[in-house]
């Protein structure tokens, strides 16, 4: 079964005057994995979808999408798919046995896509203007950046899947950033990009815990609560950043003008509101 919510674009003074609930129904990704189905949220922030398969036993086919007008998801994009479950299966064109963790590049052209097995997907994808090669990625594939530190409880790893040091892709850069034992910040200090928009999908956080994520322009910060396997769509004026109660890993995805991981303007610990 599949099921596609539509998210518009919002202009950073709309979002000024948000409550909690405005805020969640605009920019909170929740409730995309369950059993037998596929979830998407089709965002106008650079067409970036986001979404879950849940094949649990059966198979599971994404192919037509009502909002991309193409007969085939993939006719005009390109899709990154990250496996956050158990060891699955992922069909198009060729088979690729997927293990947690994994993240598997599909390029525009690939046709419908099959997921099955015991996996959790979680779903991007991007408009393409080529095809590339597909291809599976493992961690130890992933290029790898070390930040952060004890004392400023932000130390973590870093590990760019879809990145061109790594391979080729048209918009989308893909990673997972873990945090070390005991740290709890993400992405602080922060940054936004207006090239590229970026969705967030936090995972391996234990289910009694949280991560307060930040969003909005630097100087008007808002919050919004995010459990294990939710996330946040970030709009290019916003920051996004995050702090959790327990240890946790996020997988980031970001789509627009450039594939430039280092494009982005830094936000000043003193500037942020
Ligand atoms: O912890 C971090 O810092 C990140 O993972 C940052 C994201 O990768 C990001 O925001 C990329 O623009
Ligand atoms: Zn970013």
């Amino acid at each position: 079964m599949l099921s596609v919510e539509t998210r518009h674009a919002i202009d950073p003074a709309t979002a000024r005057g948000f409550d909690t609930e405005a805020l969640r129904r605009n920019f909170h990704v929740g409730g995309i994995f369950a059993d037998g189905e596929i979830k998407l949220i089709y965002t106008h922030y650079d067409r970036m979808i986001v979404g879950g398969a849940v094949p649990a036993g059966k198979d599971l086919v994404l192919d037509e999408v009502p909002q991309c007008g193409t007969d085939t998801i993939l006719a005009r994009r390109e899709m990154v798919v990250v496996n956050i479950g158990g060891e699955g299966i992922v069909r198009a064109g060729s088979d690729y046995a997927m293990a947690k963790g994994d993240m598997l590049y599909l390029g525009m052209g690939s046709g419908p896509v099959t997921f099955s097995g015991g996996g959790r997907f979680y779903i991007l994808s991007a408009p393409a203007h080529k095809t590339l090669p597909s291809r599976l990625i493992r961690i130890d594939e992933a290029a790898r950046i070390d930040l952060g530190s004890q004392a400023t409880s932000n130390e973590r790893t870093i590990h760019q899947f879809v990145h061109p040091e790594v391979m080729e892709s048209c918009q989308l850069v893909v990673g997972m950033t873990k945090l070390h034992n005991g740290s709890v910040w993400n992405t602080m200090p922060a940054h936004v990009h207006d090239r590229r928009m970026e969705a967030y999908l936090y995972v391996d956080l234990p289910e009694d815990q949280m991560a307060v994520h930040l969003m909005g322009e630097p100087t008007e910060t808002r919050h919004m609560i995010v459990r294990n396997e939710e996330g946040a769509i970030s709009p290019p004026w916003s920051i996004h950043s995050g702090a959790g109660t327990a240890s946790y890993a996020f997988i980031w995805a970001m789509a627009g003008d450039n594939v430039n991981y280092k494009d982005v303007e830094m936000v000043g610990m003193g500037d942020m509101r």
